[in-house]
């Protein structure tokens, strides 16, 4: 007879609430929770989880005292932790009790998963002021109606407006999404919203609040039911908001924390001054060749990274890639060819079913930032980034209809991008990505030749 997670009985007082996660997804389950829940100071450093715009997650994991079971999938086989850091979890639309947390001086961190697309920018990086939720938002803030706000960059200037109102005291971003200079980015969409709505949180700002920037790793796939049986058979538990993921697990920060921090740095985080080559490594070799999988793999059949990289074209693809990228990375040769050893094994982890259909969602935030800049870089040096190219060829061929389905933010402008021939998808894709050298739009079209015509 299986039993639910519950505090009393499984002995785990919940922390006082310092911490409010926006993003309450599979990734930050698997690593930001954890990090905290590892921290020698974890009984101080209580987080509080809000959902994206749904209710479900928050909803499952209030009926387990927010305790669930965290997964690690070794090769040889998977190890159960219950993680007991998420202290109060709540839906999504719940501003109210978002603001409620901004007003507590106690509250000293806001983190963040909610995907590229979840901090509404444009291509230049600035807030997207011509998207309905931020024009909804700007309108709300306006009138002083905080708890309307939808979007996030909504939330956090609705929450720090109530802060800065309550006298509450300093406080600090921390994203956690696979983006490049993340704390600058969260910055500027703040500043960009803050200064539409009212000039003076700029300066209170600047005093009370800081940006740390991160860089993330720990693959982490959507959860299955084979997961959740698997935890019921090996623990006796039966664990709707259980998360699997793999082995390894990294953490990179840069910046200051206005108000403290847990000692995530005594659970294996590291703190350093700069962050780029760190950031550059994982998010040009690691997501990089996820992307070029996400899109090339599924067009020749290979649905999960593990069938991807078992396929020695594919893998011949995936090392195409990261020789561009070698060229372009500012590391140590040694350092980067580690990485890429690294990186085979974590991709050929069999127990790992992580279907590259999560992995394609949203490109349009994803190829600019992952692929185009090794691959402007290379043509610039008058190399030919054929990895690089291939990547961007599948793109077109997937806002085409072909491999993994398209699910982006932007989809309705970047499939409109990829209609007519196949010679006027790549002109428009390559103008999109701002891919100006005609070698490279070339080399592109003959690829997504190829790869339109070995299409399984
Ligand atoms: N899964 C991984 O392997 C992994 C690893 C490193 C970093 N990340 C980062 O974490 C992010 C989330 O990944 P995940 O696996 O947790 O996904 P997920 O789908 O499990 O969770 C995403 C969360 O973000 C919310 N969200 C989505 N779009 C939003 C929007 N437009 N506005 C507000 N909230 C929104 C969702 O409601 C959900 O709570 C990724 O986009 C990535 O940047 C993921
Ligand atoms: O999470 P995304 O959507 O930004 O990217 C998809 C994957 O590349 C990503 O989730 C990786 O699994 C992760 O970044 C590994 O740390």
């Amino acid at each position: 007879m299986s039993r639910r997670l519950s505090r009393s009985q499984d002995g785990r007082p919940a922390a006082p609430v310092r911490i409010v996660h926006l993003g309450l997804g599979n990734f930050f389950r698997a690593h930001t929770a954890m990090y905290t829940e590892q921290a020698p100071d974890a009984d101080a450093w209580g987080i509080a989880a809000f959902t994206g715009r749904s209710y479900a997650m928050a909803e499952t994991m209030e009926a387990q005292d927010g305790l669930y079971t965290l997964v690690v999938q070794n090769p040889e086989g998977n190890d159960y932790q219950v993680i007991s850091s998420v202290v109060a979890t709540h839906p999504g639309p719940d501003v109210e009790q978002l603001l409620t947390y901004f007003r507590d001086p106690q509250v000293a961190i806001i983190t963040s998963t909610v995907t590229e697309a979840g901090y509404v920018r444009t291509s230049g990086g600035g807030l997207d002021v011509d998207h309905d939720g931020v024009k909804a938002d700007v309108e709300a803030l306006k009138g002083g109606d905080l708890a309307s706000v939808t979007t996030v960059p909504g939330k956090f200037v609705a929450g720090l407006v109530a802060r800065r109102e309550a006298d509450a005291g300093g406080i600090t971003f921390v994203p956690c999404d696979n983006v490049p200079d993340s704390g600058h980015m969260v910055e500027t969409v703040v500043r960009d919203l803050a200064g539409l709505v009212d000039d003076s949180l700029l300066e209170w700002v600047d005093a009370n609040v800081s940006f740390v920037t991160t860089m993330v790793d720990r693959i982490t796939p959507g959860v299955t039911d084979e997961v959740r049986e698997a935890v019921e058979a090996d623990t006796g538990v039966e664990d709707p908001a259980a998360v699997a993921t793999e082995p390894f697990t990294e953490w990179v920060l840069a910046g200051e924390f206005k108000n403290g921090r847990p000692a995530w740095d005594e659970a294996g985080a590291t703190f350093v001054d700069d962050i780029v080559p760190h950031e550059l490594r994982k998010l040009w070799l690691l997501n990089g060749s996820h992307s070029l999988m996400a899109y090339a793999a599924t067009i020749v059949g290979r649905p999960t990274v593990y069938e991807a990289i078992s396929d020695p074209t594919v893998a011949g693809w995936v090392n195409d890639w990261w020789d561009v990228a070698a060229k372009h990375l500012p590391l140590p040769a040694e350092e980067i060819a580690d990485y890429r050893e690294a990186l085979l094994e974590r991709f050929g982890n069999p127990r790992m079913k992580d279907a590259l259909a999560r992995i394609a969602a949203d490109g349009s935030q994803k190829i600019p930032i992952r692929i185009v800049p090794a691959l402007n870089a290379e043509r610039a040096d008058g190399g030919e980034p054929i990895g690089a190219e291939r990547a961007v060829a599948a793109w077109v061929l997937h806002l085409r209809g072909l491999g993994a389905p398209v699910n982006d933010a932007r989809g309705d402008e970047v499939t409109s991008l990829a209609e007519g021939t196949l010679e006027e998808a790549v002109v428009r894709v390559c103008d999109y990505l701002s891919i100006a050298d005609a070698g490279a739009r070339s080399s592109i079209l003959t690829l997504a030749q190829e790869l339109e015509a070995a299409a399984a």
